[in-house]
């Protein structure tokens, strides 16, 4: 069974993330839709947005299929979605006032059911071309923890908004800056959020690098805020290493490791192997055979006070198997 890819939009107060939510709802795209309002019970969802209704789903006439939230529990959301008969091509979560994608993500690799039905496909966190410069240089010369940029930091596309209201060369240094905080990420425009819905939905950012020239991508970087470190390898991991290397790394490092994205070799096995985590989940999986392909790892680390030397030593450190315990 195939499983529904999920996207994740995350976007900064105003970057038009509820205009997109309202163009996929009218759009004519064929998409069959389902989406959903998450949030964590922090801060008050705006509910402008048209979905009001006592009944939790319902169908447009356009196909989308609206699950108006999740308040409380995304999973229980989900499960519902399962039950209906009516089938889905794809859910959009939509987590208004949150800058952590951790929550939402976890839930698609800790509940198995969940799991077993839906896979996170992409972040897509939406900019606001107007008003981006200020909510960026208000986070200071360090930035941490600030929304703005971790939100830009963590995406897998970047879609850049209200483009109308700022010109060519405004859009040109946009873009530039929103490189140096993130060297991965597409980066799409859009005026009114008016995106053509296969750029954001079906991205499959968790099956496969997205962005192939991120190597080039890396003297880019200049936030001191995020940076990224880039690690390529020509030698085989050993996977018992690998892992081991990797449930140390998030689970000490989390809290800074916004992203880790990879495609792998791993010895002794013909596929391709995709790395992908997020804080403390990480996952590392078998997809398609190198077949002709020259057989070679390229790994991307994207967070906060990224210890380069530590990153790319460890990782080639997990060439060699796991020592022996000493008894
Ligand atoms: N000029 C212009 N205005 C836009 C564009 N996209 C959205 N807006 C306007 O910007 C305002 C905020 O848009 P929303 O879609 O509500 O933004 P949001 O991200 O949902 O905002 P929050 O719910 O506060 O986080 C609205 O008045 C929109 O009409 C755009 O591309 N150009």
């Amino acid at each position: 069974m195939s499983k529904i890819p999920v996207t994740v939009l995350t976007g900064f107060l105003g970057a038009g993330k509820t205009t997109l939510v309202n163009h996929i709802l009218t759009a004519d795209h064929g998409h069959r839709i389902a989406i959903i309002e998450n949030e964590f019970g922090e801060i008050p969802i705006d509910d402008a947005l048209v979905l009001r209704s006592d009944e939790q789903f319902f169908e447009l006439s356009n196909g989308c299929c609206i699950c108006c939230t999740a308040r409380t529990d995304l999973v229980e959301t989900l499960r519902k979605l399962v039950e209906r008969k009516e089938k889905i091509d794809r859910v959009l979560i939509e987590t208004t006032g949150l800058a952590d994608p951790n929550p939402v993500a976890q839930t698609f690799y800790v509940d198995d059911e969940i799991g077993e039905h839906f896979a996170l496909d992409a972040i897509v966190t939406l900019v606001d071309a107007k008003h981006i410069d200020r909510h960026l240089d208000e986070a200071g010369p360090d930035g941490v923890g600030h929304q703005a940029v971790d939100q830009i930091a963590f995406a897998d596309r970047l879609v850049l908004n209200k483009v109308d209201l700022v010109d060519e060369a405004g859009v040109a240094a946009l873009r530039e800056r929103l490189r140096g905080i993130n060297a991965t990420a597409e980066i799409i425009t859009s005026s009114y959020s008016r995106v053509d819905l296969d750029d954001i939905l079906g991205v499959g950012a968790f099956n496969r690098i997205v962005h192939p020239a991120w190597l080039d991508e890396q003297e880019h970087f200049h936030d001191p805020a995020v940076t990224s470190v880039g690690v390529e390898l020509a030698e085989d991991f050993d996977e018992a290493s690998l892992r081991a290397w990797l449930a140390e790394l998030t689970a000490e490092h989390g809290d800074d490791l916004y992203r880790l994205k990879g495609v792998v070799a791993v010895r002794g096995d013909a596929r391709r192997h995709v790395l992908q985590g997020i804080h403390r989940i990480f996952e590392l999986r078998a997809a398609d055979p190198w077949g002709r392909d020259a057989r070679g790892s390229k790994v991307v680390f994207i967070g906060r006070n990224l210890d380069h030397e530590m990153l790319t030593e460890g990782l080639r450190a997990c060439t060699r198997p796991v020592p022996a315990e000493v008894s």
